[in-house]
């Protein structure tokens, strides 16, 4: 029977929720049975959804206190043993250890979710983990749902995935070695599944979105010929990706059926349907779980119908992915107009627009002549709306011309223009942007959001804000200052705030990691910008001292990574639009005396198509909007920009093609080791290391970054050096953020003092930080 269904659902909670349970529970403010009623309120109204709107099952094991890659390592039994817990009793505050970290052990790292903006926490593993079992919070939980009546179908990250993912803490050794313990662990899962009387089981397998190695390829078959024997049926889920390539391996495994992600790559359905096997299901991803817009009801149905004949009963639907990464419930956002909110559906309405989907399939088009109808409406008007379409816009990107993305001079040349009066001491010092976004700054703002704080208060509480980062800045010695980014929800939400083309919600939240959610803009239309954004605070900042500010502005491929995006034009137009915007924001920078701007890119790695085929095409189009951005300024005036949270090595030709006079990068949770590519490569320009990871509280010794800042003597051109933190430090409180800063002023002028005199740095006595950190807490709560 045609089956409806999603791939999981969001779980931190429509109005946050979890978010909010989580935090009171880490503060001790509620004790361990207040936060699992929550977290079984949570899942019971999101199985109720699921079932009220008609799918014929509901997603269990989706949820996750922290995150789901941990969950599936404590249902396997497979903890990291430098922990020393035991999986089969391990209790919740033990887990949130595993996630956050405790005094003795850093947390498990943290790393974004293919090319999505979640982040999971990466399982670690050695020669000798084993997979015995865990806690049985997953049977716990079908029970659950069972007895709410509801039929239940388990959803597990799949073997490969999950050992693929995972990483070796200690000595490199061969992953698929582990395989067979691991399928091993699988089996006796889906058995136990079995014994339960559970029907089907989804298994994830996004791996195969990626290039893999044919070893990996090869382990597909005979693991699933073992699981697929396991009594259960299970359902192999693909997304993010085209995996027509594996056609082939797909149609002869031994599962019930395999999920495309068609919102991704439709083209899949045309090679898949001509071999797909007459025993197997087919299950088509028509509704987009990584986008909020409503869904072309007319559209999606001539595709099913294509499939439907030759697939009958073994079609099935349901969303491309988990709706992890899509808000919750478009009812609550009562400021967007009623046209916008034609035209938008969350997680909540998107299980409707698949039940939708599956009654006009199968009773027809007459059976939902209303949602359809309504459905034609909103794209008739959305295709012909003026709220979309700006000529002008369009005709501004097309007369871009090749010197647009270039700076007059190269940057060899504009080096000295920018020394003579910038007048920086070698090694100069600077931060990434932000300075700690206190309760206080989070209270005000939310008050002014309410409408209880007026707009001049507000200002002032702001300006306080600044005038307070930058006395501590000329305190502590900086040489390039920043206004600290106080009056900022967030480094994206805040542009799609004041860029026309956008929308913004008031609730549209989405997980980025445990209890952190990100409230990304919606990028409808054509972009441009209504009034200058930054200058007036920057500007403020700037007045207020005689050393150089740092303007600080997002670039365009990161505002675009990390908002909804139209669909109907291609991202690397829209990405051009937005380079624009930002090109004269730049300029009014540097009109109002702002000579220093950076414009921030942590999302440039993360664009990267998950195919390298791909590469070169985005990285051509990625770099050319980053240098519109940045070009329309005097050679005189000095471009930065940053990254972070990257593998950057594979594209350093396309970095240094963004042609910045100063990169600022994340180093040193690698020990600089993320370095080593930038010499090796010769990257041209100036380069800010970080020399200490803001990700946790710790107060990193000066001659922990002594050593730091040797390392990075030893591959970067001292004369191109900067010292700077790893990233902005707006999840850090101001006490660890001075005292930090203190302890790099000091490193710095001994690194100063050294060269001075021509003399190595002293580091002898400095061994690699001894006392664990937390792999990466900005996203660690
Ligand atoms: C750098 N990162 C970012 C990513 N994506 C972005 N879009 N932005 C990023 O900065 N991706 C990769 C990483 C992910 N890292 C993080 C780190 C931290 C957070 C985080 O702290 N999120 C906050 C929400 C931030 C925000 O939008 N703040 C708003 C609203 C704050 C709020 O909840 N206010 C309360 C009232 C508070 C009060 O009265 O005191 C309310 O409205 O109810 C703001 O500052 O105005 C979080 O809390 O989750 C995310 C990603
Ligand atoms: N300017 C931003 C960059 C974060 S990646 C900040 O400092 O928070
Ligand atoms: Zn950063």
């Amino acid at each position: 029977m045609t089956q409806a269904h999603v791939l999981g659902f969001p779980h931190i909670g429509a109005q946050r929720e979890l978010k909010q349970a989580l935090e009171q529970f880490w503060r001790g403010d509620i004790d361990e049975n207040a936060l699992a009623q929550t977290g079984a309120q949570l899942r019971r109204t999101h199985w109720q959804w699921q079932r009220q709107a008609g799918l014929d099952s509901v997603a269990v094991g989706d949820f996750a206190w922290y995150d789901q890659m941990l969950n599936t390592a404590v249902l396997l039994g497979a903890l990291p043993r430098r922990f020393g817990f035991d999986a089969a009793t391990l209790t919740v505050r033990q887990y949130f250890e595993l996630a956050r970290g405790n005094a003795a052990q850093a947390a498990l790292e943290m790393t974004k979710w293919f090319d999505t903006n979640y982040h999971y926490l990466v399982p670690e593993l050695d020669a000798d983990s084993t997979f015995a079992g865990g806690v049985d919070w997953l049977f716990y939980e079908i029970d659950e749902a069972r007895s709410q009546g509801h039929c239940a179908r388990p959803v597990l990250i799949g073997p490969l995935t999950f050992l693929y993912l995972s990483k070796s803490r200690a000595v490199a050794f061969d992953k698929l070695d582990l395989l067979p313990q691991v399928q091993a662990a699988y089996a006796r899962i889906l058995q136990k599944l079995a014994a339960r009387g559970v029907q089907w089981v989804q298994i994830d397998e996004p791996i195969l979105a990626l290039d893999l190695p044919p070893a990996w390829l090869d382990a597909f078959a005979p693991v699933y010929r073992d699981l697929g024997s396991a009594g259960v049926k299970l359902l192999l889920a693909t997304y993010f990706e085209d995996v027509s390539e594996h056609a082939g391996l797909l149609a002869g495994l031994n599962v019930a059926g395999v999920h495309l992600d068609l919102v991704r790559a439709p083209q899949q359905l045309d090679v898949f349907l001509p071999q797909w096997p007459a025993d197997k299901v087919l299950s088509l991803g028509v509704v987009d779980g990584r986008n909020i817009w409503a869904n072309d009801l007319a559209a999606t149905l001539v595709l099913l119908r294509r499939a439907r004949q030759p697939l009958g009963a073994r079609l099935w639907l349901g969303s491309s992915c988990s709706l992890l990464h899509s808000p919750v419930d478009l009812a609550h956002e009562n400021q967007l107009d009623a046209e916008l909110r034609s035209w938008l559906a969350f997680a909540r309405q998107k299980l409707d627009e698949i039940a939708v989907l599956k009654q006009g399939l199968l009773d027809g088009a007459a059976a939902i002549a209303t949602p359809l109808a309504a459905s034609q409406r909103a794209q008739t008007a959305w295709r012909n709306s003026p709220r979309i379409h700006q000529p002008a816009v369009q005709a501004r990107v097309r007369a871009l011309r090749d010197a647009d993305s270039r700076r007059n001079l190269p940057y060899p040349q504009r080096q000295p223009l920018q020394q003579a009066w910038l007048q920086l001491p070698p090694l100069p010092t600077t931060t990434i942007g932000s300075f700690p976004q206190t309760s206080a700054i989070r209270s005000a703002r939310a008050a002014f959001k309410r409408g209880e704080l007026d707009a001049a208060a507000y200002q002032s509480a702001m300006q306080a804000e600044i005038e307070r980062a930058v006395r501590k800045q000329e305190a502590l010695g900086l040489d390039v200052l920043v206004h600290g980014e106080a009056e900022r929800n967030d480094m994206v939400e805040y542009f799609g705030e004041q860029l026309a083309g956008f929308a913004f919600t008031r609730n549209g939240w989405v997980q980025s990691y445990g209890s952190r959610c990100v409230k990304p803009p919606i990028l409808l239309g054509d972009v441009s910008r209504p009034q200058p954004m930054t200058v007036a605070w920057s500007a403020y900042a700037q007045s207020l001292t005689v050393r150089p500010m740092k303007g600080m502005l997002t670039g365009p491929v990161t505002i675009l990574q990390w908002s909804f995006v139209r669909s109907d034009i291609p991202r690397s137009e829209i990405t051009l639009q937005i380079a624009l915007a930002i090109r004269d924001e730049v300029a009014d920078l540097e009109q109002a005396g702002i000579r220093v701007i950076q414009i921030d890119e942590p999302a440039f790695r993360e664009g990267l198509p998950l195919k390298r085929r791909d590469w070169s095409r985005y990285l051509e189009w990625a770099g050319r909007a980053f240098r519109v951005s940045a070009s329309g300024v005097d050679d005189a005036t000095q471009i930065h920009t940053h990254m972070c949270y990257s593998e950057f090595n594979d594209i350093l030709p396309a970095i240094a093609a963004m042609d910045a006079d100063v990169i600022t990068i994340e180093t040193s949770r690698s020990d600089m080791a993320l370095l080593r590519g930038f010499g090796d490569f010769a990257y041209p320009n100036e380069i800010g290391p970080g020399v200490y990871d803001i990700h946790s509280p710790r107060v990193p010794a000066v001659a922990e970054m002594l050593r730091l800042i040797a390392k990075a003597q030893a591959v970067v051109p001292v004369e191109r050096l900067w010292i700077n933190p790893d990233c902005g430090l707006k999840t850090r409180g101001w006490p660890e953020t001075e005292a930090a800063l203190r302890n790099m002023l000091q490193a710095t002028r001994e690194a100063r003092a050294a060269l001075a005199q021509g003399r190595a740095l002293n580091i002898e006595a400095t061994a690699p930080a001894a006392v664990p950190q937390a792999a990466c807490a900005c996203k660690h709560a």
